[in-house]
């Protein structure tokens, strides 16, 4: 039995666990939590989240492989503190006094799945680790990146009722990977290099619910019927596409880890108070008739502290935006329920 092993098993036994055992005060900063931190989001995520000079102490919570994954970025000459947390009886532990929580933990797609197939799994997640958020740290800002993420919002913000600490402000659905592949993608058809290219993504984060507004696309450009219809479905399709190239190996983790941590630095840099910090997330929102919705929200001392409208919208763009609210509708539904069946 390897020493991993046997601290595994021991962690698994001693609730009071903690990696490193004996660590440094922490210097000033953000304490962050990351739910899901062995997975293959998560492990990349806490790789670059200790690296960001905001965080101050990382804690990365798993119901698997949390010592092994703790043990391996502590090692990095970083500021953050990083400490483990392993299975349900340290969730609690794990999220006591954090400011932001990441929240990554729950089963990806296979080829063919939708991410509404991960729901019976992934919604019961979320609420169990949103019960924890509402008892040890009903004041933290969460980025929830778990699918299906129209769903796993909506069950959040219920869970968080029931409690009475719901602040819509606090709950943002991460769909900057969206945002993210439109600036990739669409730099390739303009020639751009995607650092100069901004696109708002707006809606949800499944299939015709991602709605790319590429009328507004900076720097200002337009683009063929030909290129707007093969833009939206590639932005759309995004995620599949790299589902069907993993073939059985899971989604998006690299990307999403860079899209989730520049996502979490723009709020950490919100909670410091700099200055218009704008990015697109799916939050509360009476930006349409539906009750959560993506779009430009801002980024402050206490959260998304500002929902943009949409601004104009072209006649495709218009039909978009219907079918998206028609699907979304049905999933905000169905995550709803889960919670007041
Ligand atoms: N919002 C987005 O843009 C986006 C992008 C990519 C993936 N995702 C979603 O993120 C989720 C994770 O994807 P992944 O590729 O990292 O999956 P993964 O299977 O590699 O990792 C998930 C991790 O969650 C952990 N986990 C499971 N149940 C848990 C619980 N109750 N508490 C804490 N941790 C738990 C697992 O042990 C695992 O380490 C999936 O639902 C996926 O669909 C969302
Ligand atoms: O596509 C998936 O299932 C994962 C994620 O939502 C993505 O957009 O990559």
């Amino acid at each position: 039995m390897g020493f991993c092993t046997i601290l595994c098993f021991w962690a698994s036994k001693n609730q009071e666990f903690r990696w490193p055992i004996a660590g440094r005060k922490a210097a000033p900063g953000f304490k962050v939590a990351i739910l899901g931190a062995a997975g293959g989001i998560g492990q990349p995520l806490a790789m670059l989240m200790k690296m960001n000079p905001l965080v101050s102490v990382l804690h990365l919570y798993d119901v698997v492989n949390a010592p092994g994954v703790t043990a391996d970025i502590s090692h990095m000459d970083t500021g953050a503190v990083v400490r483990g947390f392993l299975g349900q009886p340290q969730l609690e532990s794990a999220l006591t006094g954090m400011d932001l929580v990441i929240i990554p933990a729950g089963v990806p797609r296979k080829p063919g799945m939708t991410r509404d197939d991960l729901f019976n799994i992934n919604a019961g997640i979320v609420k169990t680790l949103c019960e924890g958020i509402a008892k040890c740290c009903p004041n933290a800002v969460v980025n929830l990146i778990s699918n299906p993420v129209n769903s796993t919002v909506p069950i959040a913000a219920e869970v968080f009722k029931k409690a009475g600490t719901y602040d819509p402000k606090k709950l943002l659905g991460v769909t900057m990977l969206d945002v993210v592949r439109a600036n990739t993608f669409v730099a390739e058809v303009l020639g751009l290099d995607p650092r100069e290219v901004n696109v708002p993504v707006v809606g949800g984060h499944a299939g015709v619910t991602i709605l790319p507004l590429l009328s507004q696309v900076k720097p200002a450009c337009s683009f063929t019927p030909e290129e707007t219809e093969y833009l939206t479905k590639r932005i759309q399709d995004g995620g599949t596409e790299v589902v069907q190239a993993k073939a059985g190996a899971g989604s998006a983790t690299l990307s999403m880890a860079y899209a989730a941590v520049k996502f979490a630095d723009a709020c950490l840099r919100g909670l410091r108070g700099d200055a218009g910090i704008v990015e697109c997330a799916f939050v509360a929102s009476q930006v349409t008739e539906l009750p959560f919705f993506a779009s430009k929200v801002r980024l402050g001392r206490v959260g998304a502290e500002e929902v943009y409208q949409l601004g104009p919208l072209n006649e495709y763009e218009r039909v978009g935006l219907e079918k998206a609210k028609k699907e979304l509708e049905a999933s905000i539904q169905k995550g709803v329920s889960f919670i007041r069946k």
